[in-house]
């Protein structure tokens, strides 16, 4: 293996194609050290990422907090119902069976992997679980770099620095995915009617773009211009993943668990004075608080038989973003079970938040009416550490980059739906949800 933080970030990206683990080598014990990095010189983490394929990158980063990681030292893939308990025993058993040197230890220290799960057990995509080369994380005043390999000597430890400048897309167009506007409100309309004639109370539908540029996407240029414009969301990279969430699905740390959970939104006008009337009237509207209330006691039902305690808050505030707003509760609660944060987010996935109530049947009227596989858009993305604690958010305003064709991606976008939703409207606010990476791919 050779010294990869010596290697400028383009024999880097070449090293890395050269030396990716062979088959055998994960049944070799992971070996992983922390060290702690001096915080004063340190760039943005983003800034931080070298020159690779999408792929090869990995994010979870909030106002300049988080980490980020590259390379590749161990992965397991699952698909299926089982996809969940696949990861998490691989986790255990790898986490579990690790050799550690760690001097920082703060959550998200030691051993660490990143990892994205397809929303349904039917979908073509898998759940992966990767564990980066080098992973360099950033919380308050602490830094740390990580090294983790499964070959026989981690690559030695240099403080890193910036990587090289990240490449905008070129030549971007956009085009509809599964169905139409036109074609998605006759969902919407339909879905409606299952609603008013008693069928079920709330169906979230969502709806897909295909992108198209000149060049490969350099996922970096999507994550620095997510993280600059909004700051109230977790930017994330997993597996050519990659988006801006501002839902978390499960945290979990040090015993305590919290949940962000979103639904009710609406569309913000770039007029301050305006937009703060409407959060006032999102706030009031019995459509959008029903909506609301779905989601959060889907989130507090999964959450309870894991909790001793719980609060959850009868009113929710509004959640504002620079393209929509949202009616927002934060749930949290004392762990009583030991459940890692993977096993929480299987718990609570997938919530009232992008599935609908009762679940079974918004999973039904989901696949008849969408025409579209997810894929791992509104599954849980988020990151694992040796002791369970970590942090799961719901795979929202995302785009995922063609494994096959790194010039192409396909952005996601959905919206729930309750017996008073208008089809044009929803068709306005799915819009609104596609704006932080259509901005991102061309401004
Ligand atoms: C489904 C999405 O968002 C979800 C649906 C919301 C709604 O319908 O109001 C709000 C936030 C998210 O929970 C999406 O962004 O694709």
């Amino acid at each position: 293996m050779p010294d990869i933080l010596a290697l400028s970030t383009r024999d880097y990206a070449l090293a890395l194609m050269t030396s990716l683990p062979d088959a055998g080598a994960e049944r070799k014990p992971l070996l992983a050290r922390t060290v702690s990095l001096p915080v004063a010189d340190l760039p943005a983490l983003i800034e931080l990422l070298p020159f690779a394929a999408a792929g090869e990158l990995f994010s979870w980063v909030r106002r300049g907090e988080g980490m980020v990681g590259w390379g590749r030292a161990a992965e397991h893939v699952a698909t299926g119902a089982q996809r969940f308990a696949s990861l998490r025993s691989w986790w255990e058993s790898v986490a579990g069976g690790a050799i550690v040197r760690n001097e920082v230890g703060v959550p998200g220290t030691g051993p660490v992997a990143f990892g994205s799960i397809a929303y349904a057990a039917s979908s073509a995509a898998a759940a992966t679980l990767v564990v980066p080369q080098v992973v360099v994380g950033r919380r308050g005043d602490r830094a740390w770099l990580t090294t983790m390999t499964t070959g026989d000597e981690l690559p030695s430890v240099i403080p890193p620095a910036s990587g090289s400048t990240p490449t905008a897309p070129e030549g971007v167009t956009f085009a509809d995915g599964a169905s139409s506007p036109t074609q998605w409100a006759g969902a919407v309309a339909h879905a409606v009617e299952l609603i008013t004639q008693g069928h079920l109370d709330k169906v979230v539908l969502a709806r897909d773009l295909e992108v198209r540029s000149e060049r490969p996407i350099d996922v970096r240029w999507l994550l620095a211009r997510l993280a600059e414009r909004y700051d109230n969301t977790w930017v994330f990279s997993v597996d050519g993943l990659v988006g801006a969430t501002p839902e978390m699905l499960a945290r979990s740390e040090k015993g305590l668990v919290t949940s962000r959970v979103l639904a009710g939104t609406i569309r913000r006008t770039g007029d301050d004075e305006h937009d703060l009337a409407l959060a006032a009237s999102l706030a009031r509207s019995s459509k959008d608080l029903e909506e609301h209330e779905y989601a959060v006691r889907s989130v507090a039902d999964a959450l309870r038989p894991h909790c001793s305690s719980m609060n959850v808050p009868e009113t929710p505030f509004v959640l504002h973003l620079p393209n929509v707003m949202h009616l927002a509760t934060d749930v949290t609660g004392v762990l009583a079970d030991g459940a890692s944060s993977l096993a929480l987010a299987e718990a609570l996935h997938p919530s009232a938040a992008v599935c609908g109530t009762p679940r079974a049947i918004a999973d039904q009227v989901i696949a008849d009416l969408e025409g579209m596989d997810r894929r791992r858009y509104a599954g849980p993305v988020g990151w694992i550490d040796a002791s369970g604690d970590g942090e799961w958010g719901i795979a929202l305003r995302t785009g995922e980059v063609d494994p096959g064709d790194p010039s192409r991606m396909r952005l996601f976008a959905g919206c729930g739906i309750v017996a008073g939703s208008d089809p044009e409207a929803e068709v306005a606010e799915s819009d609104a949800k596609l704006v932080p990476m259509r901005d991102a791919l061309t401004q």
